[in-house]
């Protein structure tokens, strides 16, 4: 394997399987988190290593769900690691338990430096917090985005990071691109702000890095939304970049993915809160390998 913190483009030697940690809650019933991560990135031929940060019945759309937050037994799952020495390519960090919980991020970051940092800022949507979000929770989720390799939050998460007040889904390319220069200037590396929809039947993906200009990728956009697919969103870009994509191949990807599992949940009962049904399009995520 080539240096892991040379995102794009990552290469990987003859048979080598990279090993990511994968930092998300755990969810019982709609597909969201570490039941996307999982299999998503495994498809893309990577040893996913789960440290969940709360066991979800069910995710946090439907009126009742029951939560279990985890923090209490990281620092002895972590320590565990750390005396089993495991190796880490990538640490992928999604929807935490508690604020916390971005301490035990940093300690991986620390004992595994070579390893790139994805981070999806998880936090919320449409303007508002997901329910179990404290602001604790989002100002210490900020101290995540100095240093990350891969930050790809949606318009309401980028504006929680900068500060710049939500504005809304109809916004011009100005204001993405200024949200965007504001996350690198926190330090992050390349940022992906996704979800963007003004209405115009379009759906707008952003990239831009310190290596990489600004640019837009634009889908067709089904009209229906559906909860988790910014988690399957992220971990199709990351099995991307994973399988050795430039950042623009990678985002069109993970936009294509999304959409053609979109396409199959509508046809499934309950498909408005099943969370997004990947399952048989897991072979274009092969493919890339
Ligand atoms: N209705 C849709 N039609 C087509 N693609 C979609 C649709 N909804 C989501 N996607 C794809 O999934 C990505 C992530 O979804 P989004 O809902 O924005 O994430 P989040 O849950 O983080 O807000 C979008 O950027 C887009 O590429
Ligand atoms: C338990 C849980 N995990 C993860 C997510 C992230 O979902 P999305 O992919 O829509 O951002 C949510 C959103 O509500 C959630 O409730």
């Amino acid at each position: 394997m080539t240096n892991a913190r040379e995102l794009f483009l990552y290469r990987r030697e003859g048979a080598y399987i990279p090993r990511i940690a994968a930092v998300h809650d755990l969810c019982g019933y709609g597909k969201c988190s570490l039941g996307v991560a999982i299999p998503v990135l495994s498809a893309a031929g990577c040893d996913v290593c789960p440290v969940p940060t709360s066991l979800f019945s069910a995710h946090t759309k439907f009126p009742t769900f029951y939560m279990h937050d985890t923090t209490s037994m990281l620092d002895g799952y972590l320590d565990a690691w750390s005396e089993v020495g495991i190796g880490l390519d990538a640490v992928y960090s999604g929807f935490l338990g508690s604020a916390g919980q971005v301490g035990a991020i940093q300690r991986i970051y620390a004992d595994h430096p070579q390893a790139l940092r994805i981070v999806d800022p998880v936090m919320g949507d449409g303007g508002a917090k997901y329910p179990t979000y404290t602001d604790e929770m989002c100002a210490a989720m900020a101290a995540l985005v100095d240093g990350a390799d891969l930050l790809t939050p949606n318009l309401t998460e980028a504006s929680i990071l900068t500060g710049v007040d939500y504005q809304g889904q109809d916004v011009t390319d100005e204001f993405v691109r200024e949200n965007m220069r504001r996350l690198l200037d926190m330090g992050a590396k390349n940022v992906v702000i996704k979800g963007i929809s003004r209405g115009d039947g379009k759906i707008r993906n952003y990239l831009a890095g310190s290596d990489v200009a600004f640019e837009e990728v634009a889908a067709e956009q089904l009209p229906y939304m559906l909860h988790g697919t910014g988690d399957l969103y992220a971990s199709a870009l990351l099995a991307a970049v994973m399988a050795g994509k430039s950042l623009y191949e990678s985002v069109a990807f993970a936009g294509r993915l999304v959409r053609d599992a979109m396409v199959i949940t509508r046809d499934q009962p309950d498909f408005e809160l099943r969370g997004v049904s990947f399952e048989s399009v897991l072979g274009e995520v092969t493919g890339l390998v």
